[in-house]
């Protein structure tokens, strides 16, 4: 560990796994360079301060009811969160920012989805860095979401949905639809990425949890967009700083002696992260199929995430027996454990940009099964740009999700998708080593927040 700098660095997330996870990771590494850690966090979704001794956290009253917190409509939860954290941050960061010997405070590092936060910012002179959650293609392309629904994408003719997006590549048609959600989202959902636009071009840097080896392309053209320096430091898990969990739900860890018992490449891991929801005759569908490809599966079936249950309690009688063993279910497991555990061979996956990164860093071809937002995005790079996967194409059925497993674990097909994701892993590992792209980048970061 190098020697403190005697600089502080504050980092406010947006309390969502996806984004809590990536935001936490990047504070080890701060830390690791030396730098002093203030992480400050709403009420919901609070992070456990108990995993992270050395860091300090301070938590802002957000002002959530209980069945806002409840709710499946994250656009409106961070509408809501955007409302009623100003005050407090403002407060919380006048205590915070005294003259303190010894100890000065070097900038605030939060996410775009927080759009007050720059305001605030300057009126404490305090430099703002983003943090990207997403692939850095996604991120360019949703702030023209609004325009292109101004110039009349949609609707557009069935004929039409498999045809690809030139503006938004690799998306086809019915993949923008999708992002650019139902008429009754538009209107909320094109302000708020008007105002994340807006607020974030006064930025001091932006942090992308992606690397120049999956992001070339849009890193260089960012410079259209953006005047300010764009810091891709790579996947964020796999920087070599102490490894501990920022979950916000209790990894069941028998899932590790499981796996033990499993031959080589033999388990399909399925998980759909920390906000899918799925139907419960999708749910049926994804069940049938597993059991019927006779294959061995680790499958996450998070509590609540099968719309109007509990949990797994609608499985035919018997099904989980007759499995042999076959298959276990967890509520929430170690993912990056299971990722990389010599049993795992696949992964079925919603292709959240984090669990998509840690899918390539350990070499797992994938399943994809998109809902919402990036996914539809990150999907499309895997099974055609990367080819590192096959997509769902949106088809829950029993039928197609038993072939398509099996295509994955046991045919030839699935052994050239293995071949190509270890390829992409070791350009992407070798990213964040000495001399790496992403490990540059990270020096340059530490530089300019050193410079402040
Ligand atoms: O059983 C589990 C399941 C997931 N995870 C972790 O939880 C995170 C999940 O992140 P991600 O794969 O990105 O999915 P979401 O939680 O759904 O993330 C949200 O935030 C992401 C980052 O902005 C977006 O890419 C997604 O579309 C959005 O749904 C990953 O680090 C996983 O390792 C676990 O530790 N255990």
């Amino acid at each position: 560990m190098e020697k403190r700098n005697k600089r502080r660095v504050i980092l406010f997330p947006l309390p969502l796994q996806g984004c809590i996870n990536p935001m936490l990771q990047l504070a080890k590494i701060l830390f690791s360079r030396g730098f002093s850690i203030t992480i400050i966090h709403t009420r919901f979704n609070a992070p456990k301060s108990s995993d992270h001794p050395l860091f300090t956290f301070l938590q802002l009253p957000d002002g959530l009811s209980e069945t806002q917190t409840q709710s499946r409509d994250v656009l409106l939860q961070l509408t809501l969160l955007n409302n009623n954290c100003e005050n407090p941050l403002r407060q919380c960061l006048t205590k915070l920012i005294k003259p303190e010997e010894g100890c000065e405070i070097s900038c605030l590092i939060d996410d775009s989805g927080w759009v007050f936060t720059q305001s605030v910012a300057d009126s404490f002179n305090l430099p703002r860095f983003v943090l990207c959650a997403y692939k850095f293609t996604f991120f360019l392309g949703h702030l023209l979401v609004p325009q292109l629904r101004r110039e009349g994408f949609l609707p557009f003719p069935d004929s039409e949905a498999e045809d690809s997006v030139p503006v938004f590549q690799p998306l086809r048609k019915k993949d923008l639809a999708r992002i650019m959600g139902s008429k009754d989202q538009a209107e909320p959902l094109d302000a708020y990425l008007v105002k994340i636009l807006e607020t974030m071009k006064q930025a001091s840097g932006l942090i992308v949890m992606s690397c120049e080896e999956l992001d070339r392309d849009s890193i260089a053209e960012s410079h259209r967009v953006f005047t300010f320096p764009i810091y891709p430091i790579g996947p964020p898990h796999i920087h070599d700083v102490p490894a501990s969990s920022s979950s916000l739900f209790e990894p069941d860890q028998s899932c590790i002696p499981w796996l033990d018992k499993q031959e080589t490449r033999s388990v399909i891991y399925v998980s759909l992260g920390s906000i899918v929801s799925v139907t419960e005759s999708q749910f049926l569908e994804i069940a049938c199929g597993l059991s019927q490809t006779n294959l061995s599966f680790l499958w996450v079936v998070r509590p609540g995430s099968v719309q109007g249950r509990e949990w797994i309690e609608s499985l035919p009688l018997g099904f989980m027996e007759g499995l042999n063993g076959k298959g276990k279910i967890v509520k929430w497991a170690p993912q990056i454990d299971v990722l990389a555990h010599r049993a795992t061979g696949g992964f079925l996956t919603h292709n959240g940009w984090n669990s998509t990164l840690e899918s390539i860093c350990e070499g797992v071809p994938m399943i994809s099964l998109p809902f919402v937002w990036d996914q539809w995005l990150n999907a499309r790079f895997v099974s055609d740009v990367w080819r590192i996967g096959i997509h769902l194409e949106g088809r829950i059925e029993r039928r197609v999700i038993e072939r398509t497993v099996t295509r994955l674990m046991v045919e030839p097909e699935g052994e050239k998708i293995r071949g190509r994701v270890k390829v992409l892993r070791d350009e992407v590992r070798r990213s964040v080593q000495r001399g790496g792209s992403s490990s540059r980048h990270l020096d340059d970061l530490v530089d300019r927040i050193t410079s402040f």
